[in-house]
């Protein structure tokens, strides 16, 4: 039985399993990528960037060579590989034990119905992290690190897992509240998104006032659903929802200009979903990470018409269809401009 077990030990799994290990802490990494466990098998887990440098490894292996159970599972995949990997876990996990979702969308409510909502912990992350490859991460700037039960009550194992994780982050901050970072994350990430879908670094589409009235009306649209659903989303590393809910220009501009002095810092420059598109050309979470969004809407008899373009968009960008770039961003911007 480990300690922790990391299920992903990919940007996000293997930046916090390796400040666990390194703090003496007995992890074990789970990951499907065979090169990146025999990397860290061998000691040779490298976190790098202007945080920290350090290479650190442990016992590490694929899903289908786990053994035992174990108390207390980070799962940190893309929110498109959740149900996957939370069914090849469940086996793996004590039956008091719990899985602590490290990842960005509504990825509590899937695990909680795989493991049960009581085995089921909610986590929010904000840090920025990137997989260069097998056994090499950019650890490329702080963010929030956010822990709390499902239902908000203060128990003893979420007092242990803040504890935890404030050796990787000591600003962890433990909540009542989970769902209100999940949503907030939720309306924020959509400027992350359509950052990806202009081809543009995170800071430099912040800036950019020709994408301004888009991301707000994103924002806002997603900040309407979390409301008629009775969440008070939460603020974080310079996002303030409240802002964007009132319509306040002044309070709207003073948020965004928050998140670009949080972003322009950063040596992770883009999102993790343009990452996917460009980099690693590869599946996005978008359409998983969004879907909850969508179907929370639905049964708020709300309409989701950005939501749904932004999907649809990345889905064309995915299957080949478009390319990213400003001239498909400006697709979104022109539905934008119809829908006022
Ligand atoms: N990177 C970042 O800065 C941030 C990421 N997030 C969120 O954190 C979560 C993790 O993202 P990130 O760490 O960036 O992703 P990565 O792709 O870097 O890491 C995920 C790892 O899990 C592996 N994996 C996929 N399926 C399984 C499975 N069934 N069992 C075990 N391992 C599996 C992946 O392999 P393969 O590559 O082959 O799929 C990969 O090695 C996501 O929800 C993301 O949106 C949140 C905030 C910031
Ligand atoms: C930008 C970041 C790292 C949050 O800070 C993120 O969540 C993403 O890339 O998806």
């Amino acid at each position: 039985m480990a300690e922790v077990v990391i299920w992903g030990a990919g940007a996000i799994g293997g930046t916090i399993g390796a400040y666990l290990k390194r703090a003496g802490h007995d992890v074990l990494f789970v990951d499907v990528v065979k090169e990146h466990v025999d990397t860290i098998k061998a000691d040779q887990l490298r976190i790098e960037g202007p945080l920290d440098n350090f290479t650190i490894g442990g016992p590490a292996l694929l899903p289908e060579e786990m053994s035992g159970r174990h108390p207390l599972i980070l799962l940190a995949v893309k929110a498109h590989h959740t149900e996957a990997a939370t069914r090849a876990l469940a086996p793996y996990l004590a039956p008091d034990g719990a899985v602590v979702s490290c990842q960005n969308g509504l990825n509590e409510l899937v695990i909680a119905e795989i493991v049960g909502r009581e085995r089921t912990i909610g986590a929010f992350v904000n840090f920025m992290a990137d997989y260069m490859e097998p056994g090499r991460i950019l650890y490329g700037g702080r963010g929030a690190v956010v822990v709390g039960e499902l239902d908000g009550a203060w128990t003893p194992r979420i007092e242990a897992l803040h504890a935890l994780l404030r050796i990787f982050d000591p600003d962890a901050i433990q909540t009542d509240n989970i769902f209100g970072y999940l949503w907030g994350k939720a309306a924020y990430g959509t400027l992350l998104k359509t950052s990806a879908l202009a081809d543009e670094p995170i800071a430099g589409f912040i800036a950019n006032p020709a994408w301004k009235a888009t991301t707000v009306a994103l924002i806002q649209e997603v900040l309407r659903v979390a409301d008629a659903a009775g969440v008070t989303p939460l603020g974080f590393n310079g996002f303030d929802p409240a802002a964007f809910s009132s319509k306040d220009p002044a309070a709207i501009d003073a948020s965004l200009q928050a998140l670009f002095d949080y972003n322009s810092k950063a040596a992770k420059s883009h999102s993790g979903v343009w990452r996917d598109i460009v980099v690693r050309k590869r599946q996005t979470d978008v359409a998983a990470q969004l879907g909850p969004v969508q179907t929370t809407a639905r049964e708020h008899g709300l309409t989701t018409p950005l939501v749904d373009r932004v999907i649809a968009m990345i889905g064309d960008v995915e299957a080949g269809r478009r390319s990213v770039g400003p001239a498909l961003f400006a697709e979104l911007r022109d539905a934008t401009k119809d829908m006022q």
